[in-house]
């Protein structure tokens, strides 16, 4: 009999009136992000990229249209720069991406942080979409572990079906498996949640105050997406604009302080316009000689960031005639931040613990 099977049999034979069965079993808390390679090498990358991009929620072409394009012409390519790019920003001393360390960091403090509101009854872990570890891989520990509930929060502010529906999608898949299923609650996404946006404030406040001057203007840069998908009906480009509003309700500020541009196009379509590394060269011709960058899609900071915003993006700036440029982090393990995943986790644990 598994350790599981035990406890459960265990609870089933408590008299009437203590707590039902399985009430005295952990509750699970599992965390899912994007994912990122092993390693920069070209065959981690390969690994990586082909399961990413060929995931029908990102890239929606029929496999006979765009397999035969991404096994030659991308993945024969792609691997080398995307590796080049992940060398430089590799977080060489435990030999894993930006992504991998601060999603590690952020497990850890909010596991303090519901272990302490809750007691040690609920346990935390984290899974990525795409490799390393896998979603099945720490469903299989948490049911193992006796988890007979468990808590599901992709972390991505906004939803997209290209985030928030295939982490979703590869949870339901790994649940398909299991002969006696868990109970599942998967967390809705918290773009307008006011602890999230009080975060997010706050971190620009203290990115302002550490300036000798003002910015001239703030850009939100999300993660972009082809404009037909938003068309069809992905919810990204409203809950992007909202969030955006509410930041800048949150400091007080108007219109013109803030903008809303999208980045890191990727393939031959539209993407939601305007473009972050076009938009900042057109605001340093407009005279606006310093701006500041906020990324509030991304719950850790990434390739996209530290790569894209702060290599591509800002010399698309300074090229253009800017002279100051700030990047303000992701919102990561920021106290704010885990305190804001705490609260909604917790609002999505009611009557389970
Ligand atoms: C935050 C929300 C994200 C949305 C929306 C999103 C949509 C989306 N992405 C691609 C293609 C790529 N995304 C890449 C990297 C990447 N994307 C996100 C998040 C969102 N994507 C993150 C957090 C990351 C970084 C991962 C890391 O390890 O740091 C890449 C780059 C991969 C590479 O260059 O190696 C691509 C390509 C599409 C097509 C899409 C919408 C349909
Ligand atoms: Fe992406
Ligand atoms: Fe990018």
């Amino acid at each position: 009999m598994s350790e599981a099977q035990r406890r459960e049999t265990a609870s089933d034979e408590i008299p009437a009136g203590h707590p039902v069965p399985g009430r005295s079993a952990p509750v699970g808390v599992l965390l899912a992000n994007l994912g990122t390679p092993d390693g920069y090498d070209y065959w981690s990358m390969r690994r990586y990229l082909n399961e990413f991009l060929s995931d029908k929620r990102v890239i929606d072409y029929p496999s006979w249209k765009w397999q035969p394009i991404l096994q030659t012409v991308i993945l024969g390519k792609r691997p080398f720069s995307s590796g080049a790019n992940y060398k430089l920003i590799w977080n060489e001393e435990l030999n894993e991406s930006p992504l991998m360390t601060i999603t590690k960091a952020q497990t850890a403090a909010i596991g303090a942080a519901l272990t302490e509101r809750f007691g040690d009854r609920v346990m935390v872990d984290f899974c990525m979409r795409y490799g390393n570890p896998s979603t099945e891989s720490v469903l299989r520990r948490m049911i193992d572990a006796g988890c007979r509930r468990i808590v599901f929060l992709p972390l991505y502010p906004q939803y997209a079906g290209a985030t928030v529906a295939t982490a979703n999608d590869q949870i339901f898949r790994a649940l398909m498996k299991e002969k006696r299923q868990p109970s599942l609650r998967v967390v809705p996404e918290y773009f307008d949640h006011p602890l999230y946006i009080q975060a997010l404030a706050g971190s620009v406040r203290r990115a302002y105050e550490a300036l000798d001057q003002r910015p001239d203007v703030l850009v939100a840069s999300y993660h972009g997406m082809p404009k037909r998908y938003v068309e069809e009906g992905d919810p990204y480009y409203c809950q992007c604009r909202k969030t955006t509003r509410l930041l800048r309700e949150s400091l007080g500020w108007n219109e013109a302080d803030i903008d809303t541009s999208f980045q890191s196009v990727f393939g031959p379509e539209e993407w939601l316009r305007p473009y972050t590394v076009e938009h900042v060269a057109e605001l340093a011709k407009q005279g606006k000689k310093r701006i500041a960058v906020i990324a509030p899609a991304f719950s850790a900071d990434c390739i996209e960031t530290l790569e894209e915003i702060q290599g591509e993006i800002q010399e698309a700036f300074l090229h253009a005639g800017g002279e100051s440029f700030t990047y303000i982090p992701c919102l990561n393990d920021d106290p704010a931040h885990i305190a804001a995943l705490t609260e909604v986790l917790s609002d999505n644990l009611a009557g389970w613990l």
